[in-house]
């Protein structure tokens, strides 16, 4: 089964909740063909499933703290498997969330090729997540959750670029910038890959 993987390009996309991660991987979707995986997403969606194993998974989110790392990775190899045929990349968005989870992903999946660093001040993604809130029904996009997401993204999420420095593979992106702009840099990142 992991040999429908095995050439895959694989981009990392870590940054803080808010930071922009999902808005420039869209964008990468449209003009790339890659496969857009967002941990949250799949997490989201196993929650609305109703599954007996959504409602363990809802309880922890709702706090704002990390799920197993198996389940996680499960459900991110279960995806980029049924996607193998089509996909011209895959975006790994909202994981590694921690150094842990990138080894064990490099284990089971394979290594990435590139790491998208995309970086905004914490007040910039306060900020964006509470507008955000106003209409994505997210459960943690409310001011308690966000403060503990982002404590936890610096202590837990951040050693992950330090990590992957060593190997030259990180790019850091200035999501400061209007979103047409980030995704200028971002382009350039993704055109190097070929
Ligand atoms: N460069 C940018 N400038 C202004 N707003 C941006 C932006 N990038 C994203 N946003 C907005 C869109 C969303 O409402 C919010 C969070 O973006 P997102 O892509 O959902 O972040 P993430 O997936 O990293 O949590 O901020
Ligand atoms: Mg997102």
């Amino acid at each position: 089964m992991t040999d429908k993987l095995k050439d895959a390009k694989i981009v990392f996309v870590v940054g803080g909740p808010g930071s922009g991660k999902g808005t420039q991987c869209e964008k990468i979707v449209a003009k790339y063909g890659y496969t857009h995986l967002s941990s949250g997403d799949l997490l989201r969606a196993e929650v609305a499933s109703g599954s007996e194993r959504g409602k363990q998974l809802q309880a922890i989110m709702q706090k704002g703290e990390l799920v197993p790392l198996d389940t996680v990775l499960d459900m991110i190899k279960e995806a980029m498997i049924a996607k193998a045929d089509v996909s011209k990349g895959y975006l790994i968005d909202g994981y590694p969330r921690e150094v842990k989870q990138g080894e064990e992903f490099e284990k089971k999946i394979g290594a990435p090729a590139l790491l998208l660093y995309v970086d905004a001040k914490a007040e910039t993604m306060v900020k964006r997540l509470m507008k955000r809130g106003e209409t994505s029904g997210r459960a943690d996009d409310n001011e308690e959750t966000i403060k503990k997401r982002l404590d936890l993204y610096y202590k837990a999420t951040e050693p992950v670029i330090a990590y992957y420095e060593k190997c030259s593979i990180v790019r850091k992106i200035n999501s400061e910038l209007p979103v047409d702009e980030v995704f200028a840099i971002v382009e350039k990142a993704i055109d190097e890959l070929k």
